[in-house]
C-alpha cells in the first residue's frame, strides 16, 4: 500500500474515533471536533498522543491553542482547570523540536566544555531549548512524567527537571549531559543560572509559565523578574538587558503563560514576558495588556497594598471564574465546635455509600493535616463499646494520605504517585496539591478550612470534575463566615446549602436507628454529642496526639489571623469562641487553657519580634 493511500485511511479511523469520543453526552463541552493532526501536529506526535496517552480528539482549549502556538507567537491561556492545558503547550513545542535538521541531541559530556566559548553554538549542541517553569515539586513531577511519555518516539529530545529540595550535583551532572526541555521551579532554576557554569541557555527558545498565578503567589515574582532578565527575555529592557541579550539569544523566544485564573501579578507578568500575546480562552475586557509598558508593578511587591492599584482590583475581583459545568458546589453551614465530627460524619458517610471513591480535605496548615492525619489513621469505629472484634475496625475504612510542605521530598513523592493510583482513598492536604495536579478520578472536594481568596476556591476544586467527569465539592462555613458565600457570588461561583442534619440522622446509635426529635441543633445532636465525647477521649488520652492536636490548633488561629483584604472582616478571629475551636481538634481543655499557651506563644513571638526590631534599630544607629 503507498504511503499516500494509508494516511488516508489512517486520517478516516482517526475521525471516526473522534466521533466516537464526542458521542458521550459531556463531550461536547470538552473536546473539539477536530483531529490533532488536523491541528498541524507531526503525524508521530499524534501517534504517542493517541497510543500512549489515550488522546482521541483534542480538547477544546487545544484545539484553540495549539495552532497559535505552533504559529510562534507569543500566547497567554486563561481556561479552566482540568481542560488539559499541559498538552496545550507541550505538543506543539515537541513538534518544533523533532523537526530540528539535523537533530538536536547529547552529545557525550561535551557540555561542561562549554562549546560556546569556543564556536558559535548551533541548535546541535546540548542546551535547554525549552523551559517549563512551575511552582511545585509535584507539577515539576507530573510534567516531567507526560515529557516523558510525549517524547518516547523522539529519543534525542530529552527531557529533565530540577526543582528545590533536590540534589544540587547530581541536577549539575544532568544539565551538563544536556536537556532539551526542562522543567523547574523557580528558586532552583535561579541557583543554577547563576552557580553552574555549564548550564547553557543561549539557545533557549521557550520559556513557558504553568500555573503563573501560583507561581507568583508563592512569592517567587522577584525570581522570576531576575530569571528574565539572565534570559533576556524581559519586555522593558534596561541597557545592560539589552547587552546581556546581544550575547544570548539568536533564536526568535516564543514565550507562553498559562492560568486558570487571572489577577493583577498575573498580568504584570504578562506585560513584562509577552510580546504582542494571543490572548487565549480570554474576553478583550478580562486583561488589559497596555502596549505601553510605563508604570510596570514589581512581580514582587504586594499589589494589594498599592492605592493605584485599587481600581484594577475592584475590576479584576468581579471577573467570573471558569469551573467545569459539570461540578456540582455546595456548602456546609457548621457550628466551630462540631466541625470535627462534621467532617468525620460526611468523610463516613460518602466512603460508606460508594466503594470507589477519591477525597480531598483541604486544611489551612502542615500541623492540621498532621493532627487528622494521626487521628483518622487511629481512630476506631464507634461500636468499639460493643464487641472486642469491631474494636479493631477504624471509623474510616479507606486507604489514607498526606500532602504537606513539611514533608520530605521522598514521603511527597511517594504520596503523590501512590494517591494518583488508588481507586478509592482520601488525601488530607495543605494547599500544595491546590494547583495543576492531577489526581485521576477524585470524586469529591472538601475544603474544611476556608480557602481564603476566591481563585484559591477555584484551584482546590479544580482538582475534580476534570475533563467533563463528574465531580462533587464542599466547603465548610461557620456560621460567622456566611457572607464568604458572596464573596464567591461576585465571581460567578454560586453554591447550595449540603444537608448535614441527613447526614447525623443516618448513623445508627450504639446500633439502633435514631429516634432523633426532627429539627435538632447540630450541636445537640445525639449523635454529634456521642462522637464529640469519644473523639475527645481519645485524643486526651494519648499525651502524643495530645500535643498535636495543640499544635494543630495553635497553626490555625494564626492562620485564620492571616486572612487578608476584604476577607478579614470575614474571617474575624474575634467573632471565634476559641473554646469551640478547641473542641474542633478534640480537645476537652478550657478556651483559657489552650488559649494561654496560645497567648504565651504569641506574646514570646511579639517579644522576640520587638527585640530583633530593637537589635536592628541599633545596628542601624551604629551604622549612621
Ligand atoms: N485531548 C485529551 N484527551 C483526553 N484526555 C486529556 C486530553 N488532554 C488532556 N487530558 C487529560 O486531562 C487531564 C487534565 O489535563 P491537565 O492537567 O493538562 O489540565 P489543566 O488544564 O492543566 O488543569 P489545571 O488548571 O488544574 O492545571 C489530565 O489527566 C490529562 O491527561
Amino acid at each position: 500500500m503507498d504511503k499516500r493511500k494509508r494516511r488516508t485511511e489512517e486520517t478516516s479511523m482517526e475521525e471516526n474515533k473522534v466521533k466516537k469520543a464526542m458521542s458521550k453526552p459531556e463531550a461536547s463541552q470538552v473536546f473539539a471536533s477536530c483531529s490533532f493532526s488536523s491541528l498541524g501536529l507531526h503525524p508521530n506526535l499524534c501517534d504517542q498522543l493517541r497510543d500512549r496517552m489515550g488522546f482521541e480528539a483534542p480538547t477544546l482549549i487545544q484545539a484553540q491553542a495549539i495552532p497559535v502556538i505552533l504559529s510562534g507567537k507569543h500566547v497567554l491561556v486563561n481556561a479552566a482547570t482540568g481542560t488539559g492545558k499541559t498538552v496545550a503547550y507541550l505538543a506543539p513545542v515537541i513538534h518544533h523540536l523533532q523537526k530540528y535538521d539535523p537533530r538536536i541531541q547529547r552529545s557525550d559530556g561535551t557540555f561542561g566544555t562549554l562549546p560556546c566559548v569556543l564556536r558559535p553554538i548551533t541548535i546541535t549542541d546540548i542546551c535547554v531549548v525549552a523551559l517549563v517553569l512551575v511552582p511545585t515539586h509535584e507539577l515539576c513531577m507530573q510534567v516531567y512524567e507526560i515529557l516523558q511519555k510525549l517524547l518516547h518516539r523522539f529519543h534525542w529530545i530529552v527531557p529533565g527537571y530540577i526543582m528545590g529540595g533536590e540534589n544540587r550535583s547530581k541536577e549539575k551532572a544532568r544539565l551538563r549531559k544536556g536537556i532539551s526541555i526542562l522543567v523547574a521551579t523557580p528558586g532552583r532554576l535561579l541557583d543554577h543560572l547563576k552557580n553552574t557554569a555549564s548550564f547553557v541557555y543561549s539557545n533557549l527558545r521557550w520559556i513557558i509559565f504553568d500555573e503563573a498565578d501560583m507561581i507568583l503567589e508563592l512569592g517567587f515574582g522577584k525570581d522570576i523578574e531576575e530569571i528574565l532578565e539572565l534570559l533576556g527575555s524581559r519586555q522593558n529592557k534596561s541597557v545592560s538587558e539589552e547587552k546581556q541579550i546581544s550575547k544570548i539569544a539568536e533564536f526568535q523566544r516564543q514565550n507562553l503563560l498559562l492560568s486558570a485564573t487571572l489577577n493583577d501579578k498575573v498580568n504584570n507578568l504578562a506585560k513584562i514576558s509577552l510580546e504582542n500575546p494571543i490572548m487565549i480562552g480570554l474576553d478583550d475586557k478580562t486583561l488589559q495588556i497596555s502596549p505601553s509598558l510605563e508604570g510596570l508593578k514589581s512581580l514582587g511587591s504586594d499589589v494589594e497594598n498599592e492605592v493605584e492599584d485599587s481600581e484594577k482590583i475592584a475590576r479584576s475581583s468581579n471577573d467570573e471564574y471558569k469551573l467545569p459545568v459539570q461540578l456540582f458546589q455546595r456548602y456546609v453551614k457548621v457550628p466551630c465546635g462540631s466541625r470535627l465530627v462534621a467532617l468525620l460524619s460526611i468523610l463516613k458517610s460518602l466512603f460508606e455509600r460508594e466503594s470507589s471513591y477519591k477525597i480531598v480535605v483541604f486544611f489551612s496548615t502542615c500541623n492540621a493535616v498532621d493532627f487528622h492525619y494521626s487521628l483518622l489513621s487511629e481512630f476506631p469505629s464507634l461500636s468499639k463499646m460493643q464487641s472486642e472484634a469491631e474494636a479493631l475496625q477504624l471509623f474510616l475504612k479507606c486507604k489514607l494520605f498526606r500532602l504537606h510542605g513539611n514533608m520530605k521530598h521522598e514521603d511527597r513523592r511517594t504520596t503523590f504517585q501512590s494517591f494518583k493510583t488508588e481507586k478509592s482513598a482520601l488525601l488530607l492536604s495543605t494547599d500544595v496539591a491546590a494547583r495543576g495536579l492531577d489526581f485521576p478520578k477524585v470524586r469529591c472536594i472538601i475544603q474544611y478550612d476556608s480557602p481564603g481568596e476566591a481563585t484559591e476556591y477555584v484551584h482546590r476544586v479544580g482538582r475534580t470534575a476534570r475533563l467533563g467527569e463528574r465531580g462533587d465539592s464542599l466547603l465548610f462555613l461557620q456560621p460567622v463566615e456566611m457572607d464568604y458565600l458572596q464573596e464567591l457570588e461576585k465571581h460567578g461561583v454560586s453554591l447550595t446549602e449540603y444537608p448535614l442534619l441527613k447526614v447525623f440522622d443516618s448513623f445508627p446509635l450504639y446500633s439502633q436507628k435514631q429516634n432523633v426529635k426532627k429539627f435538632v441543633s447540630v450541636e445537640m445532636h445525639p449523635w454529634v454529642l456521642n462522637l464529640q465525647k469519644t473523639l475527645e477521649s481519645f485524643v486526651t488520652a494519648e499525651p502524643q496526639r495530645k500535643k498535636l492536636a495543640k499544635d494543630a490548633f495553635c497553626s490555625w488561629v494564626r492562620a485564620y489571623t492571616a486572612h487578608r483584604g476584604e476577607l478579614k472582616s470575614i474571617f474575624m478571629v474575634k467573632k471565634l469562641h476559641l473554646g469551640h475551636v478547641a473542641r474542633s481538634f478534640a480537645l476537652k481543655e478550657q478556651p483559657s487553657l489552650v488559649g494561654q499557651s496560645f497567648q504565651i506563644q504569641s506574646k514570646k513571638r511579639k517579644r522576640d519580634q520587638n527585640q530583633k526590631g530593637l537589635s536592628k534599630k541599633r545596628k542601624g544607629a551604629k551604622k549612621s
